[in-house]
């Protein structure tokens, strides 16, 4: 990483819920931040060595995975979690110049993370409004700076102080107190060295040819006390029926009975990919049965060699 000023890449422009996240562990005073056009744009400028690090987000409490973040470190070239920052979600709708009021609303524009948080709201407001998906939701209220095309926005409070657009409703998230995850993301390197409270991230590829690779993967984790946090499959996109797991488990990497897991996840499926182990943002230790601690591992293997060695 650049020493003095660390590039920061993120789904911008300024006023994105990323860009709040990214001020979580970034100053700009002595850093530079580099706003980008999508998700995939700023994992390429990492990528590319254009950025040291990008801040994008990777799951909403409501929406779900974000399958742009998903499946791109999943499936591009490697890239390394750093960290991961929780951010409270809460949207206002606001108007371009002339538009007054609710009545007034027939074309809205926003990410289409957001409109999915957003539509219970919608439907029962402005049933007649009309969806157009912007690239973030910053984005999406920049362009009733611009002209005519919309009515409305949905974003930030923000981005309606850094922009002076008209607030015509606020809080219209459907459900209160949502949280997006963001993940902070670098080339692969050296590791966050373990807190205690931390989590891993992998990809599997699932064999469609191999009954019961689910079970078996699971299996590795359940028998050495580790929880996963998440699972969910995605498309690899090469075919019907072809998958890949992306999973969060508790626990760092360092760890014996992590290690010995994704040991023997990669006996059994060798495309098991590993995403970083970082801190957990909610600082909650793993829960470790003491047959699965550090010191039962060691001691496990210890009396093992000791047999061997006779
Ligand atoms: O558009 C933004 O402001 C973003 O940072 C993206 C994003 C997302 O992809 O989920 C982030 C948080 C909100 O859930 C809505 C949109």
């Amino acid at each position: 990483m650049s020493p003095e000023r660390p590039r920061y890449a993120f789904l911008g422009p300024e006023g994105t819920f990323t860009e709040a996240a990214l001020r979580r562990v970034a100053d700009e005073e002595g850093s530079e931040f580099v706003p980008a056009a999508s998700v995939i744009s700023a994992l390429a400028a990492v990528r590319a060595g254009e950025v040291d690090r990008a801040m994008v987000p990777i799951e909403n409490s409501v929406e779900g995975g974000v399958s742009a973040t998903l499946d791109d470190i999943a499936l591009g070239d490697e890239l390394q979690i750093l960290a991961e920052v929780l951010v409270p979600i809460s949207f206002v709708l606001v108007g371009r110049s002339g538009v007054t009021g609710l009545g007034d609303v027939r074309r809205i524009t926003t990410h289409p993370h957001a409109w999915a948080q957003v539509r219970g709201w919608a439907e029962a407001t402005l049933p007649a409004a009309e969806f157009t998906p912007a690239s973030s939701t910053a984005a999406g209220a920049r362009l009733l700076l611009e002209g005519a095309a919309f009515d409305a926005a949905v974003c930030a409070p923000l981005v309606a102080e850094q922009t002076g657009l008209p607030v015509l409703a606020e809080r219209v998230e459907d459900v209160t107190g949502a949280v997006t995850r963001f993940v902070l993301v670098s080339r692969p390197g050296s590791l966050p060295a373990p807190t205690g409270s931390d989590k891993t991230t992998l990809t599997v590829p699932l064999p469609n040819d191999h009954p019961g690779a689910l079970r078996e993967i699971l299996d590795q984790f359940a028998t050495r006390g580790v929880n996963l946090s998440r699972i969910e499959s995605r498309p690899t996109g090469t075919g019907l029926g072809q998958y890949f797991f992306s999973i969060d488990l508790e626990g760092h990497l360092a760890e014996e009975r992590v290690g010995a897991a994704l040991a023997a996840l990669h006996r059994i499926f060798p495309g098991v990919r590993f995403l970083g182990s970082y801190p957990r943002a909610e600082h909650r230790a793993a829960v470790v049965a003491p047959h699965t601690s550090d010191e039962a591992y060691r001691a496990g293997r210890e009396w093992v060699e000791g047999l061997r060695g006779r």
